[in-house]
């Protein structure tokens, strides 16, 4: 029985969170976009369940829309806890989508208080005194403050959520934690309100920190944050829920549209191991199918020549790449990128391409809803917050699929995370 939801404002984010489910022993799929009522009746045997959503820069009003529908669908299921997924750089602006998905989670399940655990100390995000690092660095000094769609140029997260809700929005310090889930329980009864919903950042450098807080909700309905607190629960005696995955025989293409700093130094450490194409935004701005067939007939050369070698599709490799604003009457880089990324995505496809590592949380979705899947199963872990995971799309044919997140991954992901996939 499905005792978990998950609502992923993105598509990584969404396997990250199954990958951490996964890990503690819950047996997860992940829908990519609100499950239909034929798809609910296969996932009725899943421990916990993730719907994948492309929420996190669309428009307020549609990313609130597709959160409930994706929470009504999971209530479904029969879940009764619900992870409000967003990302563990808290990537948002002051509109949003953070702060509006939560509000309308928790008024959908008349809730009135939410922990906010942005911490995957695996991946270095940890929060202290409210302000949320990246390694050493405070978010603002991070390369987040140079994200196309969503600069990050604060880092105190009490600061960065009250603008984008009407409600209260408290903090309480790592001592409380440290101090033991009795300790926090009482802290975030003290912040409750009779009269008004309350959100309340809780601090946490590791994961002793996120059993804590796991621990203080488990009679929470709903917490929100990175994925790290999934791995705040206790671990299931028999292990993590892996099931074997089925491997689609077929190409390989690594599909790059993120400029966060991690993947570019995964695209300089590939760049000169695969067959690797960059983006033109002229060419793409001139002609985007034509772009986009020339190279699918490039990467149909280099399989011809090294079936079993991936080609490598890229958007930035330099700060100075990222594009802030369109030449007069021309469409943004971002939406080019994607639209270039999924034309690939489905061109490759067609030339017998069936695995693809994905770089980006949008360019995810979008590579994800162009070869038409609707749900994953998870694989092999590839990294913190990154596994492979297979899908059948539409018209009947398998991938294998690993969404990064654009800042997730060591340097060399691109040319040997593929050694799981045997
Ligand atoms: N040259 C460019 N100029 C402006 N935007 C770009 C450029 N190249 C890519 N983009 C856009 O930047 C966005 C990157 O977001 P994406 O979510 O894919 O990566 P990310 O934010 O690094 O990953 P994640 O969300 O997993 O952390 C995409 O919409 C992509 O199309
Ligand atoms: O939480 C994270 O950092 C990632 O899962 C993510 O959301 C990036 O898009």
């Amino acid at each position: 029985m499905v005792r978990w939801g998950g609502v992923a404002d993105d598509f990584t984010g969404a396997t990250d969170l199954a990958t951490n489910w996964v890990a503690r022993g819950l047996r997860t799929s992940v829908t990519l976009g609100v499950p239909t009522e034929e798809q609910l009746d296969g996932l009725r045997g899943m421990d916990a369940v993730v719907v994948a959503l492309k929420s996190r820069t669309a428009p307020v009003a549609d990313a609130v829309d597709d959160s409930v529908a994706a929470l009504r669908a999971l209530r479904r299921l029969g879940a009764e806890r619900f992870y409000d997924k967003y990302c563990s750089t808290f990537d948002s602006t002051p509109e949003g989508n953070i702060g509006p998905i939560a509000d309308a989670l928790m008024a959908e399940l008349d809730t009135d208080l939410a922990v906010v655990v942005p911490a995957f100390p695996a991946t270095g995000r940890t929060v202290y005194q409210g302000h949320l690092f990246v390694g050493r660095q405070l978010l603002s000094d991070s390369s987040m403050r140079h994200h196309p769609l969503t600069p990050m140029t604060r880092s105190d997260v009490v600061e960065l959520l009250a603008p984008q809700t009407a409600h209260a929005v408290r903090s309480v310090p790592l001592a409380t934690v440290r101090a033991g889930a009795e300790a926090l329980r009482t802290a975030l009864a003290e912040h409750r309100r009779a009269d008004s919903r309350t959100y309340v950042v809780v601090d946490a450098l590791d994961e002793a920190d996120l059993a804590v807080i796991a621990e203080a909700t488990a009679d929470h309905p709903l917490v929100t944050g990175g994925s790290g607190l999934a791995l705040g629960l206790p671990a299931a005696p028999g292990g993590p829920a892996t099931s074997a995955m089925p491997i689609a025989g077929g190409h390989r293409a690594v599909l790059a549209g993120s400029a966060s700093s991690a993947t570019r130094g995964q695209i300089a450490d590939a760049r000169d191991r695969l067959p690797t194409r960059k983006l033109d935004l002229a060419a793409l701005r001139a002609d985007l199918p034509a772009e986009v067939a020339r190279l699918t007939a490039w990467a149909g050369e280099q399989w011809a020549a090294q079936p079993a070698t991936p080609v490598l599709v890229y958007a930035v490799d330099s700060l100075d790449d990222i594009e802030s604003a369109p030449p007069a009457g021309g469409r943004p880089a971002g939406e080019l990128v994607e639209e270039a990324l999924a034309g690939c995505a489905t061109a490759f496809a067609a030339a017998g391409a069936r695995q693809f590592l994905v770089a980006g949380g949008e360019t995810s979705g979008s590579v994800v809803q162009a070869l038409d899947i609707a749900r994953l199963e998870l694989g092999p872990r590839l990294a913190p917050g990154v596994s492979w995971a297979h899908g059948t799309a539409a018209d009947g044919h398998g991938y294998n699929l690993a969404l990064k997140s654009g800042n997730f991954g060591r340097p060399d992901i691109f040319t040997a995370g593929w050694q799981e996939l045997r």
